[in-house]
């Protein structure tokens, strides 16, 4: 049997929301991983350092017994975020970055921010105690086609962002073309991108081709397949500024499977042995450990994880749908076969 043991991982992309779905969303991601960033746009968003920190008691207190699972928390920005803000955030030790939402680009961004320049003084903050901005990269003007949107970003809004900001740290987060992927190649090292599971596996052809698939679309929206092979290449690259970031976002059944349907794919419950089959795909198991368990603390200026887990080769079948409160969610290839197991 084939197996394969690397250092804990760590999850640097997460919506585990909150209330009663947290016994569910907590545990799925705890069973494998050390930490994970928890994002912020909850109903209302987490704007202030007391949000936050009343946020990651909900998170800890939903831990299984015996978990050391360790949540990373992040503060939304808003065009109102002051800098005073930023350094209470940096100050409480708990808070590892801070979410660009541009208004209306994604679930709960309605509080997002309406023009980047809203907030240079809370970026220049962020800059100056070293706090990473996470980005959500996709502009949001009307006349701009849905597939264009990253790319279109990385134009308008990031490059002139950094080069006013040589010295911001910045993730730019589920990356989804190969114009990121060469973006961030070809940036200072203070620029790096986390990459999903399903932006790895999956082009638009599996979401529009044969019916409408409703469990395969999120934001960014998948791309073609060349942006696929791209995302790959920049996965098992080993140049420490791509790490694993499932962006595991659940939605209920009822929520996805709607004439107006929730942008997001629950991977929480596998992910890590679906970054397996990708990086055995691409014939780069060796590449993995670093993608999910060295570059992304790197980044942070955080320790690795010291204890280990270890994936077998044991091929099982993930259920159809999963139980989210009182709601039943639908996972990330629900009723496939995984290749691999993890423990
Ligand atoms: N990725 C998604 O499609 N959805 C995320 C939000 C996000 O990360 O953009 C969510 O919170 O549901
Ligand atoms: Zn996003
Ligand atoms: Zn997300």
């Amino acid at each position: 049997m084939k197996k394969l043991t690397i250092t804990r991982p760590d999850d640097w992309h997460l919506h585990l929301r909150d209330g009663a779905v947290l016994k569910d969303t907590v545990p799925a991601t705890a069973r494998i991983f050390a930490r994970a960033i928890a994002m912020p746009n909850l109903v209302p968003p987490v704007t202030t350092t007391a949000l936050a920190l009343s946020y990651r008691e909900r998170i800890l207190a939903a831990r299984p017994q015996g978990s050391h699972f360790q949540p990373l928390m992040t503060l939304y920005l808003t065009n109102n975020t002051s800098p005073e803000e930023i350094r209470a955030a940096k100050a409480s030790g708990h808070i590892y970055a801070c979410k660009l939402y541009p208004a209306g680009a994604t679930t709960n961004s309605d509080s997002g921010v309406t023009d980047v320049a809203n907030i240079y003084p809370a970026l220049e903050a962020m800059q100056e105690v070293g706090l990473p901005l996470l980005v959500h990269g996709e502009v949001t003007a009307s006349h701009i086609d849905i597939f264009d949107r990253e790319a279109e970003f990385i134009e308008t809004v990031l490059k002139p962002l950094i080069e006013r900001m040589p010295n911001l740290r910045v993730v730019f987060e589920h990356i989804t073309t190969a114009q990121a992927a060469e973006f961030v190649r070809n940036a200072g090292d203070n620029v790096a991108a986390t990459i999903t599971v399903q932006h790895l596996m999956l082009n638009r052809n599996d979401m529009l081709v044969g019916g409408m698939r409703p469990h395969h679309y999120c934001l960014p929206v998948l791309k073609r397949e060349i942006h696929r092979k791209a995302l790959v290449e920049a996965a098992i690259s080993d140049s420490g500024k791509f790490f694993l970031g499932t962006d595991s976002a659940p939605h209920t059944k009822d929520n996805k499977e709607s004439a107006c349907g929730c942008a997001g794919m629950y991977t929480a419950p596998a992910a890590i042995e679906w970054y397996a089959e990708i990086f055995e795909e691409a014939g780069a198991l060796d590449k993995l450990e670093g993608f999910a368990s060295h570059y992304g603390p790197d980044f942070y200026g955080l320790p690795r994880n010291t204890d280990t887990i270890t994936l077998v080769k044991e091929p099982w079948q993930m259920a159809v749908d999963l139980p989210l409160a009182e709601d039943r969610i639908v996972p990330f290839r629900a009723g496939e076969t995984i290749q691999w197991h993890a423990e």
